[in-house]
């Protein structure tokens, strides 16, 4: 339970709406009670000879109740409701908020399907602390305890037979406490690695498919789903045990009301029209505790599914907003890299290092390198998914550690090699970086970059739903697209990952075209894999093993015939003939 506590904070803005549900709650279990004691009371008198006409005001006191305990748990229920739903729509947008805040390095070394199980399942679990855990526990503590006093005032002994009862009762849960934890957090971990699992699956379908691998994904998938089985059987055993162990103990409440309230009577010291209420009044205060022994069967599972949302919640920025952004509205779009220096982890040997170049305004920076030289790590430092470890880059002399998250988004665009097309039109695709562009925009941008005619070639145009396309749109037109968003977004700053897949000649001139045509009026850092873009570049910087080995224009690097040259030779995918 104490796992569950730090959710309590989520609550702050819902205080009064939980309060009203937790005195509905209090006030059904005192109507339940108070209604069962007056009918055992009634009983009670007609057994030992009251005269009907003496019963009719408790009678129609009985009546009179019925009001209440409709409108209590209705109450309790809808209002710790609304609360519950509130909340987990303002704990779902802040686990994306932590998506957000996390670097590239964070998401990848997480599954996808992990963090989905976490921002849906594990989210939706909540609704059992907000809306059936905080109301019966104050009832459970609230209740009994005027129930004890109610058995005091009609014999003490009744209330002292109670009392190890009710310990006896709320301590089941704290027994069983370690188990529940290790049992709920077995079984959201197994539920989070299978969806994981399936997500995977169904991401490298083309993969799967194309090896033959069904079986081999099948298997995993199975291993999987069996040790979710394994996970949920041991805390069903365990709740088992909890559950007959409440059982036993409320049967032994009550039996000990029965015998001792019986003896009372023997001895002449409780009426024994007395003994009904007595019985129901003991039975009736042990069912608010037996409540929440019964939500605290599945606490374990609910604590775990908090502790993986509330380790989310915390996650910092990875790279954090300056306090006091600079200015940087009418900024020349100059980036200067100085003596960058960049590892992925402190026991990881630098993938960058001493980086010194500059991309003056409206230039285009080739970067190139073989495999793994970091040309992305580099292009990713301007994008600032990570911060640099040594050295700085600047934009119009401001460092980007100074430059407020929102205003960088405004000056440096991203295309990469494959755009990710969101389930929604193709228009609101292209809309990402500037949601209020109009449709004469769009077709602008779409234009530039080659995009437009292929695009009103679909079904709907611009209107088709991306998710409706399949894989209809070849590696070039995906990147066409991508320079369509980028351009849309209107930033003076490109980064530009070139596409490597083979295209076609005709898709290759159309991706040769667009980059040129988005190059012109942009300050361009593109990580370049063909001849025709390093050639039309204003320079090139060819990194090796993350430093640079060699930087100019481009025909000056040809003719001094050294690395570049030979990576030319080698490595480049040639132009089209
Ligand atoms: N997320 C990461 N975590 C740890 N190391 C990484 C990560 N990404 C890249 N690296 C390492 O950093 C170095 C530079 O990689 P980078 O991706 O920047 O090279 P690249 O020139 O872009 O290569 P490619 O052309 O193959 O994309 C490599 O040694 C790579 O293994």
């Amino acid at each position: 339970m104490t796992r569950l506590l730090p959710l309590a904070r989520l609550l702050r803005g819902h205080r009064r709406i939980i309060a009203v549900a937790i005195v509905s709650g209090v006030a059904n279990h005192v109507f339940t009670i108070a209604s069962a004691v007056l009918g055992a009371l009634l009983v009670g008198r007609a057994l030992t000879g009251t005269p009907a006409a003496d019963l009719r005001g408790g009678f129609l006191l009985l009546l009179a109740l019925v009001v209440p305990l409709v409108v209590a748990p209705w109450a309790e229920t809808q209002l710790a409701h609304v609360v519950a739903f509130r909340v987990l729509v303002d704990v779902r947008g802040r686990v994306y908020d932590s998506f957000a805040r996390m670097s590239p390095g964070d998401l990848l070394s997480r599954r996808s399907g992990e963090l989905g199980s976490t921002a849906i399942s594990d989210v939706e679990l909540l609704e059992t602390f907000f809306a059936h855990t905080l109301s019966p526990l104050v009832s459970a503590a609230v209740v009994p305890a005027g129930a004890l006093v109610a058995l005091a005032f009609l014999d003490p002994t009744l209330a002292l037979a109670l009392l190890p009862v009710l310990a006896a009762l709320a301590s089941v849960p704290i027994w069983l406490r370690r188990r529940a934890e290790a049992d709920g957090t077995a079984v959201r971990s197994a539920a989070g690695a299978l969806n994981a699992e399936a997500v995977d699956a169904l991401q490298g379908l083309r993969e799967v498919l194309a090896f033959g691998a069904g079986r081999a994904q099948a298997r995993r998938l199975r291993d999987s789903g069996r040790a979710l089985d394994a996970a949920r059987t041991a805390h069903s055993r365990r709740a088992g045990v909890e559950l007959a162990a409440t059982d036993a103990i409320v049967t032994l409440g009550v039996l000990a009301a029965l015998v001792v309230g019986g003896s009372l009577v023997a001895a002449g010291d409780l009426p024994a029209d007395l003994l009904p209420a007595a019985v129901v009044l003991a039975a009736f205060s042990l069912a608010p505790v037996t409540a929440v022994v019964d939500v605290a069967r599945e606490v374990g599972i609910v604590s775990a599914a908090a502790v993986r949302v509330l380790d989310l919640l915390a996650v910092p920025r990875a790279v954090p907003d300056p306090e006091r952004p600079a200015d940087v509205r009418d900024v020349r779009p100059r980036v200067e890299y100085r003596a960058v220096t960049f590892r992925y982890a402190p026991d990881l040997p630098p993938a960058v290092q001493d980086l010194d170049f500059t991309i003056e305004p409206g230039e285009t920076v080739a970067l190139v390198g073989h495999s793994g030289a970091g040309k992305s790590t580099s292009a990713h430092l301007l994008l600032r998914l990570w911060d640099v470890g040594g050295g700085a880059i600047t934009i119009g002399g401001h460092d980007l550690r100074t430059i407020a998250d929102a205003d960088l988004r405004r000056l440096v665009a991203y295309v990469p090699q494959d755009v990710h097309l969101f389930n929604i039109s193709i228009a609101d695709n292209l809309r990402l970086g500037r949601p209020d562009a109009t449709r004469d925009q769009i077709e602008a941008a779409a234009r530039t970059a080659q995009a437009h005619e292929f695009v009103t070639d679909l079904p709907d145009g611009y209107d088709t739903v991306a998710g409706e396309l399949g894989n209809l749109l070849s590696g070039g037109q995906r990147q066409r697209l991508s320079i369509a968003r980028a351009l849309l977004a209107g930033t003076p700053i490109l980064v530009l990952d070139e596409a490597v897949s083979n295209l076609d000649t005709e898709s290759e001139r159309q991706l040769a075209a667009a980059i040129a045509a988005t190059r012109s009026g942009h300050t361009t850092l593109v990580i370049a894999h063909r001849l025709t873009t390093i050639r039309t570049a204003d320079r090139v910087v060819m990194l090796e093993h993350g430093r640079v080995v060699e930087q100019g224009r481009p025909d000056d690097l040809l003719a001094r015939d050294g690395r570049f040259a030979e990576l030319v030779r080698t490595q480049l995918t040639p132009d089209p003939a």
